[in-house]
């Protein structure tokens, strides 16, 4: 399970009577999760999302609220922090933040097909060109520089190969950081997995957890959500999704050439970064009811990276 924090209907009542949504007629645990308590909330007048932010950058709620706020404005489904009568969108139960949001329709999809996958594209490319005038800035707590850090913590947990692997990986960051740094930017989700975001049918009808939001790189966004949506059983991307998601993306933001170039690079970044956060929370967790993802899914995919045949489609 992944509630951290259970809570009583009396804590519940308590908590949800000023928002004046009407009675709370049931609420349910949600065990899917992996960081945060989420419980699904039946009030009087619909179905809500409650969140307990259980651990993370606290200090930057704020700039989370703001983007959701902001994305919400601009008619994106995302679990906005719903406000009470006195304006309050932040509050706190057992001692916790305490998030009240919208329940988005939907479900995953595990087996993502092209027509998914170029909905993801679209839903990419609306937040970079929403956002990347000007961007809420926050500096991702999983960058470049954590990613030096926790690789040399790490590396002496892994086998020869892995630890060979990884520090190709590393030493690859740090000698084009200057170029990556330098790459167009934007807010970014910066964790657009299969299980971040909702479907009906074809149509993408959510995207919730902003909670590693950021401002970074927009070619980021993209090798992320390649690498969860687009791989094969063995790690190999599959061309034919991953030129969906690209065509979608570029027809509402062409790529630049600088971006063309680094394809591959952020790819190996995106991989070490889950990779690493992984093997993090393997270890935090170990032997604990929590669910765990597997480490090793993202040394394969790294591996499968070493080459990519993958080309941006370029505005001609
Ligand atoms: N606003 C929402 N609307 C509908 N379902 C949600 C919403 N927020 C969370 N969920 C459900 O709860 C699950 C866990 O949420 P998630 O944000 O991934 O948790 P965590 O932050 O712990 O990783 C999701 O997979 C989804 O099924
Ligand atoms: N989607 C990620 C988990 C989110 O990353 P974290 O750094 O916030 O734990 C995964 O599948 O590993």
């Amino acid at each position: 399970m992944s509630v951290f924090t259970p809570l009583t209907k009396a804590q519940l009542e308590d908590f949800l009577s000023p928002y004046r949504l009407g009675a709370l007629h049931d609420f349910q645990e949600i065990q899917a999760g992996t960081e945060n308590s989420n419980f699904f909330i039946h009030l009087g007048n619909g179905q809500y999302v409650l969140t307990l932010i259980e651990r993370g950058p606290l200090q930057d709620l704020p700039f989370f609220i703001e983007l959701l706020e902001r994305l919400h404005a601009a008619g994106f489904a995302v679990p906005y922090a719903i406000t009470t009568p006195s304006g309050e969108a932040l509050r706190t139960l057992k001692g916790k933040p305490a998030l009240l949001q919208p329940c988005l329709p939907g479900r995953h999809v595990d087996n993502p097909s092209a027509a998914h996958c170029a909905e993801v594209g679209r839903w990419l490319a609306g937040l970079h060109l929403l956002t990347r005038q000007a961007p809420l800035i926050r500096k991702s707590d999983r960058g470049l520089d954590w990613m030096q850090a926790q690789g040399k913590a790490l590396s002496p947990d892994l086998s020869a190969d892995e630890a060979a692997l990884l520090h190709a990986a590393l030493a690859e960051i740090q000698s084009k950081q200057e170029q990556i740094r330098a790459l167009p930017s934007a807010n970014l989700h910066a964790d657009l997995f299969r299980d971040n975001v909702m479907f009906e049918g074809e149509h993408l009808s959510g995207v919730i957890d902003f909670y590693n939001a950021c401002s970074g790189p927009m070619l980021y966004d993209l090798a992320i959500a390649l690498n969860d949506w687009c791989s094969q059983a063995g790690g190999a991307l599959d061309l034919a999704r991953a030129r969906a998601l690209l065509d979608a993306y570029a027809a509402k933001r062409p790529f630049s050439q600088a971006e063309a170039t680094l394809l591959p690079c952020l790819l190996r970044i995106a991989a070490v970064r889950f990779w690493l956060s992984r093997l993090l929370a393997a270890r935090a967790f170990a032997g604990q009811d929590v669910l765990i993802k597997d480490p090793h899914e993202y040394a394969r995919l790294l591996s499968a990276r070493q080459q990519v045949l993958l080309t941006l489609p370029l505005a001609l």
